[in-house]
C-alpha cells in the first residue's frame, strides 16, 4: 500500500461518483417525486450500498467513512430492500484512524434537492484521504458528480483539476441552483478546470437554500464589494458553482461533516481555489470526530477580503 494517491485513484473517484450519479437519476425516474421521504432514503441508501460495494471490490485494503455508514443512521429504508437490512457499516473508527488510505464519501449531498422535481443542485462526493507523513494527512484525490447537470469535477494525477462532461446531450442546458440557465453545449468532453477570478467590485456568495447562515448577511453588509447572496442546495453543488464561475464564493458555518466537503475541497484546491475554515485554518480530514462545521471556498484574490470580513462579524458566527 502506498501512502500517496496513484493516478488510478483520481479516475476511480470520478468513475464511482458518476456511476452512483447515474444510479440516482434512475432512482428518480423509477420512483417519481410523490413520496419525498421515500425518495430521499432510497437515494441515500442505494448510492451508499453501490459505493461501499465498489470500493470494497476495487480497494479492499482501504478504510471508508460514508455519511450513510454510521451506526446512527437508523430508520432509513431503501425501497425494494430487505426491511431488516442495516446499511453497510463504515470501517471501525480505530481502524480508520490508523489507516493509510481512507475514502470519505457522501453518497448523496443535497438530499432535499434530489427529492424536488426539476432541481439539479445535488451531488455525489468521493474523496481519498492519505497519510502522507504530516500530522493531518491530506486529501489526495476527489470527484464531485453533478448527475442532473451532466458533469463531474475531479482531481487529476498532475495536481490539477478536470471538468468531465458526461454523456453529451444529457444536460445541454441546465438550471443552476439559483434558477439560472447554464448552457454547457460548447464544452469539450474533458478539459482543465481553473477557478475563475471574480469581476471587480462584485461578489456572488453561494449560501444554503434552506438554512442560510445569518452571519453571511452581516458579512455581505460589512465588506466592500457589492454582494449578491445566491441560494443553492448541496455543499458539492455550491463549491462546483464557484469552480465553474457561476458564483464567486461559498461561505458556510453552523454545522457540516467531513463528507460534505472532502471531495469538493479536494477538487477546489486542485483547481487553484482557496478552501479553508472560516477562520483561515486548513481543512482537516479523517479526524475522530467527523464534524467540520464551517468552510470558505473562493478565488485566492477574494480570500483576504472574505476572511477579514468574517472576522469582523465573528460575533454573529454560529457557535
Ligand atoms: N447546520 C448544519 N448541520 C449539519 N449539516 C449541515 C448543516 N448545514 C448544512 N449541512 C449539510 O451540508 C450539506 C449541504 O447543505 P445545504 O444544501 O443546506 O447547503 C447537506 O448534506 P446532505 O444533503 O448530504 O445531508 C446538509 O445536511
Ligand atoms: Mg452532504
Amino acid at each position: 500500500m502506498t501512502d500517496q494517491a496513484v493516478a488510478d485513484d483520481h479516475v476511480l473517484a470520478a468513475e464511482l461518483a458518476a456511476a452512483a450519479g447515474r444510479l440516482l437519476l434512475g432512482v428518480r425516474d423509477e420512483m417519481g417525486f410523490a413520496d419525498g421521504r421515500a425518495l430521499k432514503d432510497t437515494g441515500d441508501l442505494r448510492s451508499h450500498e453501490y459505493l461501499m460495494g465498489a470500493l470494497a471490490e476495487r480497494c479492499p485494503g482501504d478504510a471508508i467513512l460514508s455519511e450513510e455508514g454510521r451506526s446512527s443512521v437508523a430508520g432509513k429504508r431503501a425501497e425494494g430492500a430487505d426491511a431488516d437490512a442495516a446499511p453497510t457499516a463504515n470501517t471501525a473508527d480505530a481502524q480508520r484512524l490508523s489507516a493509510d488510505r481512507v475514502w470519505i464519501i457522501d453518497p448523496l449531498d443535497g438530499t432535499r434537492e434530489f427529492s424536488e422535481e426539476g432541481r439539479r443542485d445535488w451531488a455525489v462526493h468521493v474523496a481519498l484521504w492519505v497519510r502522507d507523513g504530516s500530522p493531518a494527512g491530506r486529501l489526495a484525490a476527489g470527484a464531485v458528480a453533478l448527475p442532473a447537470q451532466g458533469v463531474t469535477l475531479r482531481t487529476d494525477a498532475t495536481g490539477g483539476a478536470l471538468l468531465v462532461r458526461e454523456e453529451p446531450g444529457v444536460a445541454d442546458a441546465v438550471t443552476g441552483g439559483a434558477g439560472s440557465i447554464v448552457d454547457r453545449r460548447g464544452l469539450p468532453r474533458e478539459g482543465p478546470l481553473h477557478v475563475p477570478a471574480p469581476d471587480a467590485g462584485k461578489l456572488r456568495i453561494a449560501v444554503s437554500r434552506t438554512r442560510p447562515p445569518e452571519f453571511v448577511r452581516r458579512l455581505a453588509d460589512a465588506i466592500e464589494p457589492d454582494v449578491e447572496l445566491v441560494p443553492i442546495g448541496s455543499a458539492g453543488a455550491k463549491i462546483s458553482a464557484v469552480l465553474l464561475g457561476e458564483v464567486d464564493a461559498y461561505v458556510h458555518a453552523g454545522g457540516q461533516y467531513e463528507w460534505d466537503s472532502a471531495a469538493p475541497a479536494a477538487v477546489a484546491l486542485a483547481a487553484g481555489a482557496h478552501a479553508s475554515r472560516v477562520d483561515g485554518a486548513a481543512l482537516a480530514y479523517n479526524r475522530e470526530d467527523p464534524r467540520l462545521p464551517d468552510i470558505l471556498v473562493c478565488h485566492p484574490v477574494s480570500a483576504s477580503t472574505l476572511l477579514t470580513g468574517i472576522r469582523d462579524v465573528s460575533d454573529a458566527l454560529p457557535t
